[in-house]
């Protein structure tokens, strides 16, 4: 079973401090949704567990080895990420050979699969193909890799609706049948939830949420209706979000609600109604001067 230990990460650019002191374990088998604010640190984290660069403190290790400069650990990592091809004068099927050879568990027979797929033009220059298309070589490069690391950095850029669609099915797919650590570092959120089995929310270079997708969702409640009945009975909660409308007022909560709470709830007609992982997101990671719907 392979596993990624990331423990009390660090990293400053000069003296700014991208990542403060990370630490969390990935496991086989599992997606993980990677997610955060334009500048929260996504891709500083990912280029870190890529050994693309050596964090200022702390260790990542895959399967007790530090990956940094390690040949070893490097041939189970797999980065998609959005590259510059304005100069890749070589085409799809050129490129994608050359890429093969780096990549011990490369299936040649998937990523056949996945050009047909994508539709993509294997005699193109890659430097011609449309950014949806450059996208679909990046995802193809991935997925065939069937790397145990196979991390996918904002990957869908300029991908139309039915390209991503097919992006996401063979994640699904592929999770059951190659099981991996994949990373799917994303601002689709509501789109792309369904992915998910552990969610990462990075605020500011720290880990703010590292939970199952599902216990993450089960937290978020909105409650609306009298606003004096949902004052009373938010005290104690964590309210992440307010909004109210004449003298109706709802409030998303984030923490589990005890039974005998639901049951209050109820008898003081209170509507209760499930958050999505997106409105969690927003509100968790909320900052001044952010405007309030
Ligand atoms: N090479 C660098 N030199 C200096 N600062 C950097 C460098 N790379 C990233 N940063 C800074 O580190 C912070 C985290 O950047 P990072 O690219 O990891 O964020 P992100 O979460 O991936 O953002 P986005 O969602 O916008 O892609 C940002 O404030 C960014 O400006």
């Amino acid at each position: 079973m392979d596993m990624l230990e990331v423990r009390n990460v660090g990293l400053t650019y000069n003296d700014f401090v991208a990542i403060d002191d990370l630490t969390f374990t990935l496991e086989q088998g599992k997606t993980y949704g990677l997610l955060g604010r334009n500048g929260a640190g996504k891709t500083s984290i990912l280029s870190l567990i890529a050994a693309f660069q050596l964090q200022t403190k702390g260790t990542i290790k895959l399967n007790k080895a530090s990956v940094f400069e390690n040949p070893e650990s490097m041939q189970k990592i797999s980065f998609v990420y959005d590259q510059d091809y304005s100069e890749e004068t070589e085409k799809v099927k050129k490129l994608l050979e050359a890429t093969k050879k780096y990549r011990p568990y490369f299936d040649q027979e998937y990523a056949d699969y996945l050009i047909k797929k994508f539709k993509l033009p294997l005699n193109k220059p890659v430097k011609n193909l449309s950014k949806g298309m450059q996208s679909a070589f990046n995802v193809t490069v991935g997925l065939a890799s069937r790397s145990p690391i196979t991390i996918f950095d904002e990957s869908y850029l300029g991908m139309d609706v039915p390209t991503r669609e097919i992006f996401y099915e063979e994640i699904l797919k592929e999770q059951g049948e190659n099981p991996r650590i994949i990373i799917l570092s994303t601002h689709l959120v509501s789109e792309m939830d369904h992915l998910f089995d552990e969610v990462l929310v990075v605020h500011k270079g720290s880990l703010i949420v590292k939970e199952q997708y599902e216990d993450l969702i089960s937290k978020g409640v909105h409650i609306t209706g009298n606003e004096n009945s949902i004052n009373k009975f938010i005290q104690g909660y964590k309210v992440i979000h307010e909004q109210k409308l004449g003298g109706t007022k709802s409030a998303l909560i984030y923490g589990s609600l005890t039974e005998q709470d639901r049951e209050l709830a109820k008898k003081d007609g209170l509507q209760l109604n499930p958050a999505t992982l997106q409105e969690l997101f927003t509100h968790l990671t909320k900052e001044k001067g952010d405007e309030d719907e």
